[in-house]
């Protein structure tokens, strides 16, 4: 294996170069975002290289679309591209029933768009973000920036009815508040532990002003799980496969990490 790989980066590389395989020719794609995502990117621009793909993409951020764009794939926006059939994207937890905590790297608003106008989303992840249950992660929520301190209370007075761990509420960035792609700024909310997600998705965008949670309900069918070794476990409603990949691949990839 590469032996320029930190364990984690080893597998979001594995996780990555596996997901790939999904990608058949003539396919439009949602990219995510996300470090795991970059890797995905890269191993996409040298798939569509190698092999001569023809596939439109829709990048699910800022940063992704540069990359994309970096690294010659073709890129469009997702009303001109309508419907996708694949959207491949990190996350920061999954639980048992393939639900998502998203929105770490601040992007989980393009991203609930571009999965949900798409016949399949993957996962890909490494270990670390296998959870019973989601919520040791704190869940970004995504506001907008008029009316924030209304917006916060209302988060708080949501939060205090439903049943998780901790109740707990910062404003990314603090002082110099972190600015979406959208413009908006994002609440992460610390609960520890989520007993009732759907409750809690529902609750949240109820809110005038929150414009999305990073809570992904039944979106995903299929996750991706690198590890540093090279083994990949490809793991669905159906049951899970390990498969191996290439580890010295990744120094071959074109283009570099976020
Ligand atoms: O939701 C996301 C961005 O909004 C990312 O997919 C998530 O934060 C995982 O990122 P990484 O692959 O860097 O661990």
């Amino acid at each position: 294996m590469s032996l320029s790989l930190s364990p984690a980066e080893a597998g979001k590389f594995a996780a990555a170069r596996r997901s790939v395989d999904f990608v058949e020719d003539g396919m439009r794609l949602g990219l995510g975002t996300g470090s795991t995502a970059a890797w995905m990117v890269r191993c996409l621009a040298k798939r569509a290289r190698d092999e001569q793909l023809d596939l439109l993409c829709v990048p699910t951020s800022e940063a992704t679309e540069r990359l994309a764009r970096a690294l010659g794939l073709t890129v469009t926006t997702l009303d001109e591209a309508g419907h996708l059939d694949l959207t491949i994207d990190g996350a920061d937890e999954f639980d048992p029933s393939f639900n998502l905590i998203k929105g770490g790297g601040g992007a989980h608003l393009r991203e609930k768009i571009v999965a949900a106008a798409s016949q399949e989303m993957l996962v890909i992840t490494d270990p670390s973000k296998d959870v019973a249950a989601l919520g040791a992660f704190p869940l970004p929520i995504e506001v907008l920036r008029f009316g924030l301190a209304s917006t916060r209370s209302q988060i708080e007075a949501v939060l205090a009815e439903e049943p998780v761990a901790k109740r707990e509420i910062r404003l990314r960035g603090g002082n110099d508040p972190l600015v979406t792609d959208e413009g908006n700024f994002i609440i992460d909310a610390h609960l520890g532990r989520i007993d009732d997600p759907e409750a809690l998705a529902v609750a949240l965008n109820k809110i005038p002003g929150v414009v999305e949670n990073g809570l992904f309900l039944g979106m995903c069918r299929t996750i991706v799980i690198g590890r540093e070794d090279g083994s990949v476990e490809t793991r669905t409603q159906d049951g899970s496969k390990i498969t191996d990949v290439d580890m010295a691949e990744a120094e071959t990839l074109p283009g570099g990490p976020e």
